[in-house]
């Protein structure tokens, strides 16, 4: 069976970076890559390797050094404003200059590329505008002032603007920027939903790690010195991707559970038994920030943990044993 055809925006041998007086700084060279539709993709990358300028280059803010970004086969230059208006939709971070109107208003103005010179929004535009809205399950914010809402609550109306301007394209720089946890995986999540259930093309870049690896379909890791990295979560899991990009900087990936977890030098190692579980975890995760590994052997110079249903028993170097109730009471005798 042929796979349907997914790809939205094509990357062919882009180079971004800036034009100075002092000549040309290549920030990331010769790009080949695509991003597809239905689909979330999230760009990774440490501070300053290039995601923000990535965005702007491919949202046509910023002109590319060299190379040709397609858009369903058609290069971008050849766009109208007006019709590159009606094929991507921006949200960017920074808090919008528009704040002195209703979140209503703000929404409305993801109608302009469809509007005349006036901005006046016909009984259509409204409907469009009332969907976006309720998709975003923002319709209680309606007429309050943007300037009262909270940076969570904005972001949403920023992504309801961006819904409301129907555009085929979604780019999205650092959305779960100071949002607090349930937030970030309300937007993460909301943008998900409308990737796959408008067959959207949404490409986002994002510091939340641990988040972008559970809803990403697609992830880009862009490294320092313009490299990229390409793949599902899962594949870059499995074939090494993740471990080594993020291999190195106090953080380890592990494939088993596909989460990262704070390196620690080890500085000892205890035997531990019992039950394995969620209770045996929090244990050796405990054991772990202390610099502690743990091991089936049993070892005659220090003391052993044993994990039962019930209780943390502790077995000293002398052959005595205590138990206690908590992880906190067990770290004490370690
Ligand atoms: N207007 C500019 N002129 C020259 N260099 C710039 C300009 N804007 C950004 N840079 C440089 O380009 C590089 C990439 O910056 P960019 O903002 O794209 O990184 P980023 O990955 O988005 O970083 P962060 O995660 O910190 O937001 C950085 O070295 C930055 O200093």
């Amino acid at each position: 069976m042929m796979k349907p055809e997914k790809e939205t925006i094509r990357l062919d041998r882009l180079s971004i970076g800036y034009r100075g007086k002092d000549g040309v700084t290549t920030v990331a060279g010769g790009i080949c890559a695509s991003i597809r539709c239905g689909e979330l993709t999230c760009l990774l990358g440490a501070n300053g390797v290039g995601k923000s300028t990535l965005l702007r280059t491919l949202s046509y803010f910023q002109p590319s050094l060299s190379g040709s970004v397609y858009i369903n086969g058609r290069e971008m230059s050849t766009f109208g404003d007006r019709e590159l208006a009606r094929t991507i939709g921006v949200v960017l971070t920074d808090k919008p200059d528009t704040v002195n109107m209703t979140v209503r208003e703000l929404v409305c103005l993801g109608r302009s590329p469809y509007t005349g010179f006036w901005g006046t929004c016909s009984q259509e535009d409204m409907n469009v505008v009332a969907e976006a809205m309720a998709m975003v399950g923002i319709d209680s914010l309606d007429s309050r002032m943007v300037s009262t809402l909270s940076d969570g609550e904005r972001q949403k109306v920023m992504i309801a603007k961006a819904l409301a301007q129907q555009t085929p394209v979604i780019y999205l720089d650092e959305p779960t920027a100071f949002l607090d946890f349930p937030s970030k995986v309300e937007i993460m999540q909301l943008l998900h939903r409308i990737s796959h259930t408008m067959q959207k093309t949404v490409f986002l870049s994002t510091h939340d790690l641990e988040l972008a690896l559970q809803i990403a379909d697609t992830v880009w890791l862009l490294s320092s010195g313009g490299a990229l990295t390409i793949g599902s979560p899962e594949d870059m899991a499995l074939d090494g991707s993740l471990s080594s990009f993020f291999s190195g900087r106090g953080i380890s990936f592990d494939q088993q559970t596909g989460l990262f977890t704070v390196t620690a030098d080890i500085v000892r190692r205890i035997h531990i038994s019992g039950c394995n579980g969620p209770r045996m975890a929090m244990v050796r995760k405990a054991l772990h920030r202390r610099g502690i590994e743990t091991t089936d052997e049993v070892l005659s110079d220090e003391i052993s943990i044993e994990v039962t249903m019930s209780a943390f028993r502790i077995v000293f170097k002398d052959g005595s044993s205590s138990y206690v109730s908590t992880v906190a009471e067990l770290m004490e005798f370690v």
